[in-house]
């Protein structure tokens, strides 16, 4: 995601680094390859144009601040210039206050509109709302058994026009419009709280297209009519959205396949060029790839600053608290940790998802861009292998793993007695990090006390000492915020970086501890810091 315009700016803002004062062809040097990358990222010219002047002029205003020095001053402002261009605000859904929320999507073929249609209801499907996906796709043979697809794996039903018995209900049949106000009909007869309704999409824009969606719009009279656009289509994407707020009007955008978006000017242009914000992005294949699009947290992921506040939610929505809190009493109790403990932790470790995805939201994690893809996820495969492979006895008393136990383990799982060997290594590693932990200490650079993940948060807090924590003002109501709070606190009075790496003691390639730029930093986490 953004990677070549992501390494581009922190590149360009190391220049500036250790600088005592920013002469004027400093900042216009400075000012000078921002552009070239922002350009280079398919960033449409004008929304260049508009953002380097903005740039420019607070950066030659001399906006001084005691606790920031003239480069840091510089990221500070291009940063928040980038949450501007990218829309300011986070905008949520707009729910209906009667009857079901009506959401319709818009796009050009391709764009993945069916494929966030099950992304959504899933999501939204977990917040307790209960939506119908309607298939008024009918223009791809294949697109009504795709949304059905879909469907079944969100747990969510799909109505799609059925084969008529007379000519009616055959003509009604291949009419998108007469299929989507019947999809909303059969809503509100069965009381779902939303109603998605997937549209056509053509190969380039043209007048058949936006005619269906304004019809179906105007038939459907829907609350929210999100376009989704492909990242990845670079230049065109202001062309594109343009005739689509033109041709149907939308409320809200949709970024997809920002996952495979090395470039993604798109992202950049559209809210700026047609005012509406970006409400989500589509970051995969799979069902969970969606993220509520933050403009400040994409900011700060385009300055490599990290998006702790994504991890830490993401962390929260796929963490069993019934586990840790086991594992938080066990450890009070100074219980050992087991093989059992080990294999459960790691199992909750999959289930929040792509390693690689968030280790790249830690900050500083674009230098080590190429370490984090080397990262081996089937790891976490194996080495669940090889515990799966141990008896009862073993797993709780790995004292008694002599060598020909180990040997036997080792065929069991497919893997080489070194493999388990090293293991049996990473888990001792653990465990002293676990005792360490349950004594109340914590550890350098964590978050978590017992029952947390090494470098994760979660779980509850040690009730033995903690490090001296530095008081956090306007301490904010939201979980997730507040730990970063929290932890940003803890982190600065201890003179640490943020965040330890996830995974190391699960051997995923260890992702080692490396210096953090001190310009990108401070200004993310004051920000945080003062709200
Ligand atoms: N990598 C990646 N691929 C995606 C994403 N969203 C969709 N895709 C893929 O893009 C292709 C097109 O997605 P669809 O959802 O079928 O697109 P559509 O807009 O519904 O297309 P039409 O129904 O033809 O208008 C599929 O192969 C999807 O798997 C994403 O966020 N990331």
């Amino acid at each position: 995601m953004f990677a070549n315009l992501s390494d581009r700016l922190t590149e360009t803002f190391k220049s500036l680094r250790g600088k005592g004062r920013l002469s004027e062809a400093d900042i216009d040097g400075t000012i000078r390859e921002i552009r070239r990358a922002l350009l280079d990222a398919d960033v449409a010219v004008p929304v260049v144009r508009s953002f380097t002047a903005a740039i420019r002029e607070r950066a030659l205003g001399a906006e001084v601040s005691g606790a920031l020095n003239p480069g840091q001053q510089v990221v500070k402002i291009v940063h928040e210039e980038l949450i501007t261009v990218l829309g300011g605000e986070q905008r949520p859904l707009r729910l209906a206050k009667h009857g079901p929320t009506v959401i319709m999507l818009a796009g050009l073929q391709g764009a993945g509109k069916t494929t966030f249609a099950g992304k959504l209801a899933a999501h939204l499907k977990a917040q307790g709302q209960t939506p119908l996906l309607v298939a008024a796709d009918l223009q791809r043979p294949n697109a009504v058994t795709q949304l059905k697809v879909v469907g079944e794996r969100a747990g969510v039903p799909v109505f799609a026009p059925e084969a008529g018995v007379t000519r009616e209900d055959e003509r009604a049949r291949g009419n998108p419009v007469k299929v989507a106000k019947k999809g909303l009909k059969e809503a509100q007869d069965k009381q779902h709280t939303v109603v998605i309704v997937d549209t056509a999409g053509r190969l380039g824009v043209d007048a058949e297209l936006m005619r269906q969606a304004a019809d179906i719009r105007k038939a459907v009279e829907p609350d929210e009519v999100l376009f989704v656009i492909d990242a990845m289509i670079g230049q065109d994407a202001v062309a594109t959205a343009q005739a689509f707020q033109e041709g149907v009007d939308f409320t809200g955008v949709v970024l997809s396949k920002l996952d495979g978006d090395a470039r993604g000017g798109a992202a950049l242009s559209v809210a700026q060029v047609t005012g509406r914000p970006i409400m989500f992005a589509s970051v995969g294949e799979k069902l969970e790839d969606i993220e509520v699009f933050h403009p400040d947290r994409m900011a700060s992921r385009i300055l490599d600053m990290g998006d702790i506040l994504t991890l830490i939610e993401q962390a929260e929505q796929k963490f069993d608290q019934a586990e840790a809190e086991r594992m938080a009493v066990k450890m009070q109790r100074g219980e050992d940790f087991t093989f059992t403990d080990f294999l459960s932790q790691m199992q909750q470790l999959k289930n929040m998802g792509s390693m690689k995805k968030m280790l790249g939201m830690l900050p500083g994690m674009g230098a080590m861009r190429d370490q984090i893809d080397n990262i081996d996820e089937r790891e976490l495969v194996r080495t669940e292998a090889i515990i799966q492979s141990m008896t009862p006895l073993e797993r709780d008393n790995p004292k008694v793993l002599n060598g020909s136990r180990r040997a036997r383990i080792a065929t069991g799982s497919g893997m080489t007695v070194a493999d388990v060997n090293s293991l049996v290594k990473r888990f001792e590693d653990a465990q002293r990090m676990m005792k360490a932990m349950a004594k109340g200490g914590g550890l350098p650079g964590m978050g978590a006390g017992p029952g947390g993940f090494a470098g994760l948060p979660g779980g509850k807090k040690s009730k033995g000492k903690q490090a001296p924590q530095r008081k956090v003002k306007g301490k904010s109501g939201n979980p997730a915020k507040r730990a970063q709070q929290e932890q940003a606190a803890r982190s600065r009075s201890a003179g640490e970086q943020p965040a330890a790496p996830a995974g190391s003691a699960f051997g995923l390639g260890a992702a080692p501890q490396q210096d953090l730029d001190p310009t990108q930093i401070p200004s993310d986490l004051s920000k945080y810091l003062r709200r």
